[in-house]
This record gives structure tokens, sequence and C-alpha cells, in this order.
């Protein structure tokens, strides 16, 4: 696995968040609310390399060097629908940044993504691009993406997942090496339904509450 390009974050509080995730009668408030405060955890390693500049500033005891981002603010780019349950946390951190949507859905039988939605905000060129989605599994659906974000003309994109399967990891780094990838995990494998390894389940349905049928 050491081949992957990707960034685990590993530190203590999301490594305890997301094991309270795994366990199997996880409720929807609980999982919603772990989601929350896990993607808010990840931004905050997500934006380490946003860039600073100074200016001049009046302090309360004269002028002072002031600090402040560069350039113009972030677009968060949920993946319907599960990557809404991400949102809140990124905007805890990022409150400025705006949203652009992207609709996708997997089909169960195929694996494909199937796009159904999609809204950018202007500048998308300018912007740097942080989609969110709590789950890589195949890759199919960042893949996707990822290449919505580039015909808009998007040049800096993040990925933030809360678990992410070495197969979609390899698919990912193939298509697109420039884009950098977040997760709280890694796990081992997919099994033959294309669902993560321990994984957390339909991540979507936990997050909303499970559909009455699936189209
Ligand atoms: O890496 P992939 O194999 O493409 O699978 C990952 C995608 O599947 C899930 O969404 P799903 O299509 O189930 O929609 P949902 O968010 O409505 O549950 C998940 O939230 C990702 O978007
Ligand atoms: O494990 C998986 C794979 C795809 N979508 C999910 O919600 N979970
Ligand atoms: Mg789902």
């Amino acid at each position: 696995m050491s081949d992957l390009k990707i960034t685990v974050i590993d530190h203590p509080l999301v490594r305890h968040k997301l094991s309270l995730m795994r366990e199997k009668d996880c409720s929807t408030y609980k999982f919603r609310t772990l989601t929350k405060e896990l993607a808010r955890l990840m931004a905050y390693e997500a934006s380490r390399d946003f860039e600073i500049e100074t200016f001049p500033m009046e302090g309360w005891c004269g002028e002072i060097i002031g600090e402040q981002i560069i350039g113009k603010t972030a677009t968060i780019v949920p993946i319907l629908r599960a990557g809404i349950g991400m949102l809140d946390g990124v905007l805890d951190l990022i409150p400025t940044a705006k949203i652009s949507v992207v609709g996708l859905q997997r089909d169960e039988e195929t694996l494909q993504p199937v796009p159904f939605f999609e809204k950018f905000v202007s500048h998308m060129d300018k912007r740097p691009a942080l989609i969110i989605d709590p789950m890589l599994a195949t890759g199919g659906s960042m893949v996707a993406t990822i290449e919505m974000l580039k015909k808009n003309g998007c040049t800096n994109i993040k990925a933030l997942v809360l678990v992410a399967a070495p197969e979609g990891v390899r698919v990912v780094n193939e298509a697109h090496p420039d884009v950098t990838i977040y997760t709280a995990a890694l796990d081992s494998h997919l099994d033959e339904h294309g669902y993560i390894i321990p994984g957390l389940g339909d991540a979507g349905d936990k997050i909303f509450g499970k559909q009455l049928f699936n189209k």
C-alpha cells in the first residue's frame, strides 16, 4: 500500500471518533454528529498549506503586521447525498467558503457513478476546491467529480473522505495525480458489492436515514 498517495489523519481524536462510527448499532443522530466532528478536524489539516500574506494593520497598541489567507475563498464541494453530512463541519472552520454541489448516485449493479446534478460557483479557476464525501470506494464518484471540477477550470483540488479503500485511492491517484486525498482511515479492501471493509456501511443511509427504495 506504500505506493498510494494519500494523507491519513491519524490524530487520536480522529481515530477515537471514527471507531464510534463503526459500531454496529450507531444511531443516525450519533453517526451524523460524528461525521460533522470528523469533517471539522479534517478541514483543519487539509487547510494547513493555505498560503498567507502579511499586511499592516492598526492594533490596540499601534501599527502591527497582520496575516491573512491569500486569494479567493475556497469552494467546498459536497457529493450528494452523503457529502452533505460533512458540510457544516468544514464550514465551521471556513465559514466564508462558497459551496458548489455535485450529485452522483452509484449504480448498485455496475458500481458506476450516475450524475444527476451539478452547480458551481463563479471563479472556479481561482478557488481551492475541497471535495467532501465520507466514502471513497471504487473511486468512480471521486474521479467523476474531479473531472467536472477540472472542466470548470479548477486547478487546486483536494478530496476529504472519512474512509478510503486502497482500490479507489489507486484509481484516483492514477487518473488525477495532482489531487491530494485526505482520509481518517485507509481500510482493508472492497467486498463483492463494492462496500469498504471494515468501512462504515452505507454512509448516506446512516446520515439521512435509510431510503424507502433504491432507484
Ligand atoms: O467510490 P465509489 O465506488 O464511487 O463509491 C462511493 C460513493 O458511494 C456513496 O454514495 P451513493 O452513491 O451511495 O449515494 P448516497 O450518498 O446518496 O448514499 C458514497 O457517499 C460515495 O459518493
Ligand atoms: O462502503 C461504502 C461504499 C460506497 N458507499 C457507501 O456508503 N459505503
Ligand atoms: Mg449510499
